[in-house]
């Protein structure tokens, strides 16, 4: 009995089950699962195949090179430093063509600083004294200029006086700025030239214009219609593309951040490749009212004179900070994302047939004769199932038989 209980199972083994459909003359479900299905369709071929490149490996691994160079001159006279003229290497920092740069707009020079003994700012509230015990000598001045000599020094007895230190004197005087000194620097060119590779197509690029004409690179200028493949940019038309104007950043500094974006569609060809430039500023806040504004920092320039004393110049810089970002994304056709989004589109079809058989069974009308006729075998198992619980029963009759 038990025999051919197991050999009935292990031939059923070799059973080829296949599903049975059941054709509803339904017009509304029909049109609905038409419609799930072009949808489908529709989103894997539109969206996923042609919008997305679903039948591409991609390379967001970018590695990149970016070495700039600044060109233009301006020239500059103030009282305290003369007549200047400002090339390249003094207006960049630092000059060696970073990715990350600073332009000089405007200045503020403190000449021929010496070491010695000088009155503290008033402007240093850490300098601040009455007496000479509020001077503590050999004590830092905070956010000051030097170290106190341990003397107060006072107009008159009632005044409030400022420490006397020893530091680079005389010391930077208190300066607003009104306007840019440097007023050509929005007509500075920068050239950007950046280098990509993409390491798991073993592809690489650079932004500069593949010709034979040498003299391009001195005559264009980048404009998106005219030289999109230009690398010279004109500073003051970078600030306006990020939609600021020049003039106005150029007094107390700013920052802006320059975008280069790659995304390369190698099944096109590498020569389809080119970067795209976006320009935007770095340094705004929604809060326009914010004290972070501008951008400022100091530098030295150390020089002796004939009798071998050390004298120093110091100068504030206000200026624009250039920050060159590079992004990219290359593509290439592959067997396995094809695949697998073929696959999933499959199995999103597989999930409209489900809707539409939830629809058919329990929103329709008829769903009960459909449901019927859809489980088919619910009867026969009805039977078993009233055979087995005539069995439960029974055992179970045993069974209180056996217990009581
Ligand atoms: N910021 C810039 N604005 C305009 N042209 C530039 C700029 N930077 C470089 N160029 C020009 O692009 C070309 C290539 O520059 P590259 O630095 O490779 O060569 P170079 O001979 O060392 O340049 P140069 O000696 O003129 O600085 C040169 O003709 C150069 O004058």
């Amino acid at each position: 009995m038990a025999g051919s209980f197991f050999k009935g199972r292990f031939l059923s083994l070799f059973d080829y089950k296949t599903e049975k459909y059941i054709v509803a003359k339904n017009k509304k479900v029909g049109v609905l699962y038409r419609l799930i299905q072009l949808s489908i369709i529709g989103y894997i071929i539109g969206w996923v195949f042609v919008s997305k490149k679903g039948y591409q490996e991609t390379d967001e691994a970018i590695q990149s090179s970016i070495i700039t160079k600044l060109k233009g001159v301006s020239v500059t006279n103030t009282t305290e430093s003369g007549l200047l003229v400002w090339g390249p290497e003094d207006y960049v920092i630092p000059p060696q063509g970073e990715a990350v740069l600073f332009v000089v707009t405007n200045f503020l020079e403190t000449p021929n600083q010496k070491l010695g003994y000088c009155a503290e700012s008033l402007k240093v509230l850490d300098g601040h004294c009455r007496e000479d015990d509020d001077c503590e000598e050999g004590k830092m001045v905070t956010a000051g200029n030097g170290i106190r000599s341990g003397r107060c020094l006072r107009k008159d007895e009632n005044s409030t006086g400022t420490c006397e230190i020893y530091g680079w004197c005389p010391i930077e005087r208190k300066f607003k700025p009104k306007g840019p000194l440097l007023t050509n620097a929005e007509n500075f060119t920068i050239y950007i030239k950046n280098f990509i590779n993409f390491p798991k197509f073993t592809f690489s690029k650079s932004n500069v214009f593949e010709t034979t004409d040498d003299s391009y690179l001195r005559k264009c200028r980048f404009d998106e219609e005219l030289h999109p493949y230009c690398p010279i940019f004109r500073l003051g038309d970078i600030t306006r593309r990020a939609g600021y104007n020049f003039q106005d950043m150029a007094t107390f500094g700013a920052s802006i951040g320059i975008m280069i974006e790659w995304y390369c569609d190698l099944d096109k060809g590498g020569s389809h490749c080119h970067p795209q430039y976006h320009f935007t500023r770095l340094d705004i806040s929604v809060s326009k009212q914010t004290i972070a504004a501008g951008f400022n920092f100091r530098h030295t320039r150390y020089f002796r004179n004939a009798a071998g004393e050390s004298y120093r110049s110091l100068f504030k810089v206000y200026g624009i900070r250039f920050n060159i970002m590079v992004h990219g994304e290359a593509g290439k056709f592959s067997i396995i994302p094809t695949l697998i989004n073929v696959g999933s589109g499959l199995a999103l079809m597989g999930a409209g047939a489900f809707f539409c058989d939830m629809v058919l069974l329990y929103l329709m009308k008829k769903g009960d004769s459909y449901r019927e006729r859809k489980f088919e075998g619910s009867k026969s198992k009805k039977s078993t199932s009233e055979e087995d619980s005539v069995e439960d029963r029974k055992g179970a009759t045993e069974q209180d038989n056996l217990t009581f």
